[in-house]
């Protein structure tokens, strides 16, 4: 069905102690469902804003949210967030944190036993029945990120939002995660939202990258339509001359027709981190954000 959500004419002012700031002008975006779309762009170009309009954190300055025909302006069960921290409950297992979501959304509707069953599957796919009674400290980060996932899954959401979810993770587990989330995809078919500085990230897994202008009032600059066929596999699409075709408009956009100075400040006053040699940021204190590069 198309147009299953769209993001209308979008604007957002923010009230800052010089003045009103505007972070976003005029955003269209319509979104079909069971699509995968990732958001691109240099720090503190808006797409987080973007996204907490759709989840309903913010409300926009100007212009409208459409899920299903029905506009929404706050958040709900039907638009579940994972973000780059997982935001586990330490004091619940990792069954709890998953299942005290369930009960929210389907009390009344699922027997004890369903509940029970629902928990499981969820943390099935995210692949972590192993660890069902482990407590978030005694897991790692990347299982962490599994059960935010599984909970966010399990809410069955009509759109699932993703905010760096998977920036704050080694690569190895990053891979392993992103692998994770292409399966449950060919199974679930979720329409997605993803917000991600890795460009491989966004071609590995989007069938569109929404590439960002920078602010102040940024607004959506390309879209980029991935038609590479399904599965996809990392080291089959390494040497894929598409993958490679994709990979360089995305960085062409990012350093050329974007490019920012050589040492970027966003308004937030945080600095732009450095690229290794695959564009890819590298590693930086956690005070510090990532970011695409300068
Ligand atoms: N509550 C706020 N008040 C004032 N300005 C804000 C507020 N939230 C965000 N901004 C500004 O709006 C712009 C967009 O911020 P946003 O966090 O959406 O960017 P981003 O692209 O997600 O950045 P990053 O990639 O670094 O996470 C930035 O200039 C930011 O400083």
């Amino acid at each position: 069905m198309a147009n299953y959500l769209d993001i209308s004419h979008v604007s957002m002012e923010f009230p800052t102690k010089n003045g009103p700031f505007k972070a976003l002008d005029k955003v269209n975006l319509k979104i079909e469902r069971g699509e995968f779309i990732s958001l691109i762009g240099h720090s503190g170009c808006g797409k987080s804003t973007v996204l907490n309009i759709v989840a309903g954190l913010h409300q926009a300055t100007e212009g409208a949210i459409i899920l299903e025909g029905k506009e929404v302006n706050q958040p709900g069960p039907d638009r579940a967030v994972v973000f780059q921290n997982h935001s586990l409950f330490p004091w619940l297992t990792v069954y709890e944190n998953v299942e005290i979501a369930v009960k929210q959304i389907f009390k009344g509707k699922k027997s004890r036993a369903e509940i029970k069953q629902w928990v499981e599957h969820n943390l099935q796919l995210v692949h972590m029945s192993h660890a069902l009674h482990k407590y978030p400290a005694e897991i790692s980060g990347g299982m962490k990120q599994r059960v935010g996932i599984a909970r966010a899954l399990a809410m069955e959401p009509k759109v699932l939002l993703m905010d760096e979810p998977f920036g704050a993770l080694d690569a190895l587990t990053r891979a392993h995660l992103q692998d994770s989330l292409m399966e449950i995809q060919a199974e679930l078919n979720n329409t997605v939202i993803l917000i991600t500085h890795d460009v491989d990230e966004a071609v590995l897994l989007s069938d569109r990258i929404v590439m960002m202008s920078n602010g102040p009032a940024a607004t959506i600059g390309e879209v980029l339509h991935i038609d590479l066929p399904r599965p996809r596999d990392r080291l089959v699409l390494a040497d894929s001359p598409e993958y490679n075709h994709y990979r360089a408009e995305v960085l062409t956009f990012l350093h050329q027709k974007q490019a920012k100075p050589d040492v970027p400040m966003t308004n937030k006053g945080q600095q732009s981190a450095p690229e290794n040699a695959q564009g890819a940021p590298v590693k930086k204190p956690p005070e510090l954000k990532q970011v695409v590069g300068g």
